[in-house]
């Protein structure tokens, strides 16, 4: 087996190995212990001053399948170090040099990560955030942090000024909001008074994660959220809220108030006002000495602008504050050193964000706002909607070559308990539920960023530059089984996630141990999930680099890998597969039956006679020999076969887990689908009945319209136009032209009379009326002639009106009566 001491040039982590301490209650499942850790081997390294430095490390263990009905291979496993139940949190931190991460830090111009990766209640929080009584690793780096900042500096106590941190956000490339830690914990813990926040993790009795908590003055929570200061966008950044506290001005250099003034006692109107003041045309006036010695030239250009209006940003659920006896301080670093720039300053940011549901989101922005639910619904990822919006991991206009989480939150720290308080904060924010498995589970993959800003100024322009790396500690969720850890519901959703995301980030350490094995070196698979890119995507030179000398080394990782050696044995196996640098599989040897007769031979004192050439059963030597020979070929290929059998086993069962965290997805984007679907339905449908309540609409509008117009019609056919009175002349001519038509008919009529008579032929009449047209005809005789013609013509008045003339026919601009006939019907009779 290959050594685990590969240098970590060529592996993207280190990865050491935690043994958990057995706790009890135990959880079910429990069993033997099937983990051994092999003896302690000399391992050579290199000190930091280049010398030979002989350790005594273990680096191996070995895996002994439990005694089941399966026939499973003993597997054996590397790391870079193992550390037994025994150790403590500082001897891990010691020993996996976590000092040297926090130099590059600070003054190597080198990112460094820490990663935990375990099964479910392994003991990673435990490792990297601590318990009631001990510090975690997050903690202790950060106090080295800032203890090697404070003694190796001997530049002036750099505050966070408004103006300072104006500089700071036009060099930050993440689109970041940067706060003081006064202005964010006054934010946060204002109102001592307000309701425990009941349901965190830091605050549960159960919590491991109980990070000590910071003392500051309380003030009233009204006053936090009057100031902000807008720093205008700088090419290539963004406008940046810069809130600045009533601490502030302690830091600015020029006390706006007497020195033995008491700033606790100082009531909200104080503070209201020496805010205020600041915020009048003068504001520059108490920091214009900053401008040439502090901040430079190039930050001469910011414009402070006050808002008077309250900072929303800012607002946060209340926490209690605990007492500062609540703090864990050991174990203590303060025999731990790392060397740090003298020439320099430096400030710490600290931001935290959690991957949940394989989306990134800012864990110091509350996910419920106050008076919009309770931080209790939170947990366990059902109940209320999270109200944050997941953050993108991209390379910026300012960090082409490095992908940053955008638009997080940042506070500036200037003292370890800052720090932590912000830290707490965090915590409080992160998801986690009790399962089956873990009373505290996390819920999401944690990052707690520790970021250090250094600024240089150029003595002769006075120009001022900041340079930033990051300590990442990543506190990942722990792989569980739905069985073991009786979820259900949204946390065996979230666990699938887990899983998933778990399941990918073991393929890329997958090939990191192929690369151990001496394997061709493929691509890390590391774009599958966000988790593996956060993990990955800064391991490697950049290739966006054009300048030769590259400014940034690619990050150096360690991962800790935590195992409870009694806890469940696929789980736990699965995890040092695809973590261990190295792995050998190694199959019990089983006595061969040529062994066993001949130590059973040699134990009954009845050797074959080596030198008769027959054996006491009558079978020669030779022969013996041969089926000697042809047994130990046999066993040897059988051995073989059964390695290759072990081998295909574990193939088997990694195939089966991740045949499982695919079903488990299909059936999570499936779910996803559906949800999708009736979404769209949905929205398809009250999109349709809008366009059809619309098209209603209309059409009814148009009917309206329509029957206005008819009605509007009717109405206008039903005046009754006047004409005005004809000339007598154009009347003459009128009835002359009637007269004439109606002799017409008459005559017609009269000869249609008589041919209706054919024994009655009446004579031709004299029809002469020219010049009397109202004389009766004299060629009438009879009564009953004179009836009928009355008659006819009575129906002929009707008809008449048929035949009168249209108006085209008669003079234009003759205007009609439309009802016309009536009068006639009025008419005398005399008249027609
Ligand atoms: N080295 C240790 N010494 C003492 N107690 C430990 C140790 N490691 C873990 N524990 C305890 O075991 C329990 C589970 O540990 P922890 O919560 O850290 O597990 P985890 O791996 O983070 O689980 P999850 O993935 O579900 O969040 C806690 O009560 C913790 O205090």
């Amino acid at each position: 087996m290959s050594s685990s001491t590969k240098s970590p040039q060529t592996s993207l982590f280190q990865v050491f190995l935690r043994l958990r301490p057995p706790i009890s209650p135990q959880p079910e499942g429990y069993g033997e212990r099937y983990l051994t850790v092999e003896p302690p081997e000399v391992m050579e390294n290199t000190d930091q001053d280049g010398q030979n430095v002989t350790t005594l490390h273990s680096t191996h263990i070995t895996l002994q399948p439990p005694n089941d009905n399966r026939k499973r291979a003993v597997e054996k496993f590397a790391f870079t170090k193992v550390f037994e139940e025994s150790a403590s949190q500082l001897d891990v931190f010691e020993d996996m040099d976590i000092a040297s991460l926090v130099n590059g830090v600070l003054l190597e111009k080198r990112d460094g990560l820490i990663a935990t990766l375990g099964v479910t209640g392994s003991g990673k929080s435990h490792t990297i955030l601590g318990s009631k009584s001990q510090r975690g690793i997050t903690q202790m780096a950060l106090d080295l942090m800032f203890k090697s900042i404070a003694t190796g500096t001997t530049g002036s106590d750099v505050s966070t000024s408004p103006l300072l941190l104006a500089s700071l956000a036009a060099s930050d490339p993440s689109e970041a909001q940067l706060f003081s830690a006064q202005t964010f914990l006054e934010a946060v813990y204002g109102d001592p008074n307000s309701e425990r926040n009941r349901g965190s993790r830091a605050q549960t009795p159960s919590s491991r994660s109980q990070t000590p908590m910071a003392v500051w003055t309380p003030l009233s929570p009204n006053i936090l959220q009057e100031t902000q200061y807008v720093c205008p966008p700088s090419p290539g950044t963004q406008a940046q809220a810069l809130p600045m506290s009533p601490g502030d001005a302690l830091h600015t250099g020029k006390e706006p108030y007497p020195a033995s003034k008491d700033r606790s006692r100082l009531d909200s109107k104080d503070l209201l006002r020496e805010r205020l003041g600041r915020a009048t045309p003068g504001i520059s006036a108490p920091f214009s000495h900053f401008y040439p010695s502090v901040i430079g030239s190039s930050l001469a250009k910011f414009r402070l602008k006050i808002l008077k209006e309250p900072m929303p940003a800012l607002i946060f659920p209340r926490r209690h504050m605990q007492k500062p006896s609540a703090m864990p301080r050991s174990p203590d670093v303060g025999h731990l050193a790392v060397d740090v720039d003298p020439k320099s300053e430096y400030i710490v940011l600290v931001s935290m964000y959690e991957v949940y549901n394989d989306r990134i989101f800012d864990l110091l922005s509350p996910s419920i706002i106050p008076g919009q639910g309770s931080a209790l619904s939170r947990q366990g990822g059902n109940g209320q909607k999270d109200r944050r919006r997941p953050l993108l991991f991209k390379p910026t206009e300012s960090s082409p070559d490095r992908k940053i989480v955008a638009g997080l939150r940042k506070v500036a720290c200037t003292t370890y308990e800052e720090a932590l308080a912000v830290l707490e904060v965090g915590l409080t924010e992160r998801k986690v539920t009790g399962t089956g498995a873990n009373s505290v589970s996390s819920r999401s993959h944690g990052f707690f960023c520790l970021e250090v800003k250094k600024k240089t100024t150029v003595k002769k322009t006075g120009e001022v530059t900041w340079t930033a790396n990051t300590l990442t500690v990543a506190d990942l969720a722990g792989s569980e089984r739905a069985r073991t850890a009786k979820t259900a519901g949204a946390t065996l959703a979230e666990a699938g996630k887990i899983n998933e995301s778990l399941m990918y980030l073991g393929q890329c350490l997958q090939m990191q141990s192929d690369w151990q094995d001496g394997n061709k070196a493929g691509l890390v698979p590391f774009r599958q999930c966000k988790l593996t890119e956060l993990l990955f995507s800064n391991s490697f030179p950049s290739s966006n680099q054009t300048s030769p000398t590259p400014t940034r080394h690619p990050q150096k990782a360690l991962m800790i890998v935590t195992a409870d050696p009694l806890g469940d044995f696929n789980a736990t196996s699965q995890i040092l597969r695809y973590s261990a640098l190295a792995r050998e599989v190694t199959v019990p040897r089983i006595p061969s039956v040529t062994e066993s007769i001949l130590s059973g031979s040699v134990s009954s004192g009845k050797a074959p006679s080596l030198s008769g050439r027959n054996s006491p059963n009558g079978v020669t030597l030779e022969e013996l020999e041969r089926a000697t020979d042809e047994i130990n070929r046999l066993t040897l290929e059988n051995e073989k076969l059964t390695v290759k059998i072990a081998n295909e086993e574990i193939t088997r069962s990694e195939l089966e887990t991740r045949l499982h965290s695919m079903e488990e997805r299909c059936l999570m984007i499936e779910q996803e689908v559906r949800e999708e679907c009736w979404a769209e339905m949905d929205e398809r449908m009250e999109e349709e009945r809008r366009r059809w309540q619309s098209a209603w609409d209309e059409q009814v509008g148009r009917n309206d319209e329509h029957m206005d117009k008819k009605i509007e019609l009717v109405s206008r056919g039903f005046q009754i136009h006047e004409d005005p009175e004809p000339a007598v002349d154009e009347r003459v001519a009128d009835l002359e032209f009637e007269n004439e038509q109606l002799l017409k008919k008459i005559a017609a009529l009269e000869r249609e009379l008589t041919g209706r008579s054919p024994t009655k032929k009446s004579k031709p009449r004299n029809l002469n009326f020219d010049h009397d047209p109202f004389a009766k005809p004299p060629a009438i005789r009879r009564e009953s002639e004179i009836e009928n013609a009355l008659r006819q013509m009575n129906q002929l008045k009707v008809a008449d009106s048929m035949f009168s003339p249209t108006p085209a026919a008669s003079s234009p601009g003759k205007k009609y009566r439309k009802m016309a006939t009536r009068k006639w019907d009025l008419g005398p009779e005399e008249n027609i």
